[in-house]
């Protein structure tokens, strides 16, 4: 897959390991910043960038590591098309692909090790989506996206 990653100050270790995984799996990997010279950066921008690639076809899915994640999780699904999950452990992981076809996974560095994260970015990309009434649902959910009513 074509993947766009990106962390801020707090996630910069754990992007590399990811790259560093992702790549030697057969994964395309690009890496949009930031990049470590002890600045600390605002995520939004960030966000902007890897979701725009996966909207507009450039990528396949992203990654954005921040510390605890949220304010990633929120950016990331102000944009039209994405559907962003924090996925901190197992099941919630899973069910972010299975349920609802989340194209871009957001972690916490500061919630997460290393390894677990490692265990949850596999697992993600591994997990298909269901489909069936999960469908309508995100399809429910599109129409909420673009201000139309649910029928
Ligand atoms: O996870 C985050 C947002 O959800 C950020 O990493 C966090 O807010 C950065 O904060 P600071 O610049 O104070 O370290």
């Amino acid at each position: 897959m074509r993947i766009a990653i990106v962390a801020d100050h707090h996630g910069l270790a754990l992007k590399a390991r990811l790259i560093t995984r992702l790549t030697a799996q057969g994964h395309e990997v690009d890496d949009r910043g930031a990049h470590a010279d002890g600045m600390t950066v605002d995520y939004p921008p960030l966000c902007a960038d890897v979701c725009g690639r996966v909207v507009d076809g450039r990528a396949d899915r992203a990654i954005v590591v921040g510390g605890s994640g949220m304010g990633e999780l929120i950016a990331c699904n102000k944009i039209r098309g994405i559907r962003a999950g924090l996925c901190h452990d197992l099941f919630t992981t899973e069910i972010s692909r299975a349920h609802n076809d989340a194209n871009v996974i957001v972690i916490g560095a500061k919630v997460l090790g290393p390894e677990l994260a490692e265990e949850i970015v596999d697992l993600w990309f591994n997990t298909r989506f269901k489909g069936g009434p999960h469908q309508q649902r995100l399809d429910q959910i599109a129409l909420l996206e673009r201000g139309e009513p649910l029928t």
